[in-house]
């Protein structure tokens, strides 16, 4: 069970509305994909004309939380009114707060992301920053009050997966908050190594919207997810140097 200030999920894994082929290819991945959070960006969303197109018209959003994020967004100021703008249209008053300062990275601004972290707390919002791989940003995240982190795997889109296993370490390590390791995700071993490094869940969207197959890979993201869980659950093995035999002679009883 993972829960994130009021809110409380069985599935760990957040899964990205958009670049999905087809809204009926997007409504199978989901499903496969067995995600309850689904995230997608409020500005382009139809909010004002409940009869243009919408593109998330095709799933039962009844069955889902809704997690609106302000991608788009390159100041404080941009990121704050997305926000209440989700909130006064009751999408969710939950929000990842996405705040772009490099248009070809699309890195993370972590100053920005900070001061609008402090501010939708104070409204409260429920809050998760999507920020970079950085601990000390991280830590300063959770003490302005947020409800998760969202540390990048690498930069979004790019399919890289963990650049820095590292530090998203430390920062699941020192968080007292769910960390949802947010982007750049590949393939299932990269979310089986996140989740084996002790994140609470990781949100993706390029790695199954983009697969030859998304409905299958959706699949494979959630049993990734699953998988890697219970291997941190589990508690693997520590790594050696040299060789032990798995079948050892010691203790034997000889006659
Ligand atoms: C959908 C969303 O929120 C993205 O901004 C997110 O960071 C996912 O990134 P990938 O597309 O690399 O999985």
């Amino acid at each position: 069970m993972l829960t994130i200030g009021k809110y409380t999920f069985q599935s760990r894994l957040f899964l990205g509305t958009g670049k999905f082929s087809s809204l009926d290819v997007q409504r199978e991945a989901v499903e496969a994909s067995g995600a309850e959070v689904l995230t997608f960006a409020v500005r382009r969303l139809n909010i004002s004309d409940p009869n243009q197109p919408n593109f998330l018209e095709k799933l039962d959003l009844s069955r889902y939380t809704l997690l609106p994020n302000t991608a788009g967004a390159t100041t404080v100021e941009e990121a704050i009114r997305i926000a209440r703008l989700a909130r006064a249209s009751k999408l969710c008053d939950m929000i990842k707060v996405e705040i772009i300062a490099d248009p070809k990275t699309l890195l993370p601004d972590p100053a920005a992301t900070l001061e609008a972290t402090k501010i939708l707390v104070e409204e409260g919002f429920t809050v998760l920053p999507y920020t970079n791989d950085d601990p000390v940003t991280a830590k300063k995240l959770e003490e302005a009050g947020a409800h998760a982190i969202m540390p990048g795997g690498s930069p979004i889109g790019t399919g890289l997966g963990l650049l820095n296993p590292y530090n998203l370490r430390w920062i699941i390590e020192q968080s007292q908050v769910p960390v949802i390791v947010d982007a750049g995700i590949g393939s299932p071993a990269d979310v089986v190594q996140a989740m084996e490094l002790g994140a609470d869940g990781v949100l993706l969207n390029t790695a199954v919207a983009g697969a030859d197959d998304p409905v299958k890979m959706a699949r494979a993201m959630r049993l990734a997810v699953e998988a890697g869980r219970l291997g941190f659950e589990a508690g693997r093995i520590p790594k050696k140097r040299y060789a032990s035999a798995s079948s050892p002679m010691e203790g034997l009883v000889t006659t």
